[in-house]
């Protein structure tokens, strides 16, 4: 059986007073298509940041690809090892934000080739061939030379796909990648996330609450609920079948609410 990409053990984190994340454990399997699902607050977007190393650990462990990403640092605390080892292990994992994250002035082509030139060392030219090849994938690869201002929100996020997956990434990260979007422009952009998911073997971890898509994208759901997984199982056991009643009530009232699980 193939080893885990992501394991994740025993994990705390704390904003001040706070406890988000609360001995919490978990593994991932490459290829894995996973969906995080859960009340606002539950640590879902927490746990990518931190997979992500934007947010520190208090405690535990993560290993991708059986490698350590949080060591103890020498004035206490964990912290990713030193740039060198955090630049190798950020270039395994792809994230894809809320709000696109993308560079305003530069380009399109520029904001997909910026991170290949500048960490790997690619040339300007290889850049730009396979960053043209990213944004045919997501269908932009006409507005190349546009500057983000001139984008809809949907084409923005499709770029912020291109650029992440332009460092060849083993792992994607998607944060409520359609959250911010107007509902018509929603589609657009999970039908790239469907492309990917079908076409490639990239293990992919997704915060949603399009519980529609996390049903029909999913391997794997996790449900949240106050820093730890109550519940996980397939699609159709946890949104048909749900056994816990914390996942029972939060899905009926997403029912209630008018929308498809
Ligand atoms: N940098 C921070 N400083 C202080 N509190 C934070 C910080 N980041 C997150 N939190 C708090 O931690 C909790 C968990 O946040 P997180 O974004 O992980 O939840 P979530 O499950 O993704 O929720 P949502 O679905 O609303 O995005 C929230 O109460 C949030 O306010």
């Amino acid at each position: 059986m193939a080893a885990p990409i992501i394991e994740i053990e025993s994990i705390s984190k704390s904003f001040g007073a706070f406890q988000v994340l609360d001995q919490l454990s978990m593994q991932v399997m490459p290829g894995e298509k996973l969906a995080l699902i859960g009340p606002s607050g539950s640590g879902k977007t927490t746990i990518l940041r931190i997979l992500m190393t934007l947010e520190r650990i208090d405690g535990g462990h993560i290993r991708i690809e059986g490698e350590e990403l949080y060591h103890m640092s020498k004035n206490g605390g964990l912290a990713p090892a030193d740039e060198k080892h955090l630049t190798k292990m950020r270039q395994k994992i792809g994230m894809v934000f809320q709000l696109f994250n993308l560079f305003p002035h530069m380009s399109v082509l520029d904001n997909v080739t910026l991170a290949p030139i500048l960490t790997k060392g690619v040339s300007r030219a290889d850049a730009r061939k396979r960053a043209m090849e990213l944004l045919d994938m997501v269908g932009m690869s006409a507005k190349a030379d546009a500057m983000p201002s001139q984008l809809s929100g949907g084409q923005k996020q499709r770029v912020a796909i291109a650029r992440a997956l332009a460092l060849s990434p083993k792992i994607m990260l998607f944060d409520e990648v359609t959250s911010a979007l107007d509902p018509e422009l929603v589609e657009e952009v999970l039908n790239v996330m469907r492309k990917l998911a079908a076409e490639t073997d990239m293990t992919m971890l997704l915060v949603t609450h399009e519980m529609g898509f996390a049903h029909d994208f999913a391997d794997r759901v996790l449900f949240f609920d106050r820093g730890r997984i109550v519940e996980e199982g397939k699609p159709d056991d946890i949104f048909r079948h749900p056994k816990q009643e914390r996942t029972q009530t939060f899905l009926r009232k997403i029912i209630a609410a008018g929308h498809r699980v």
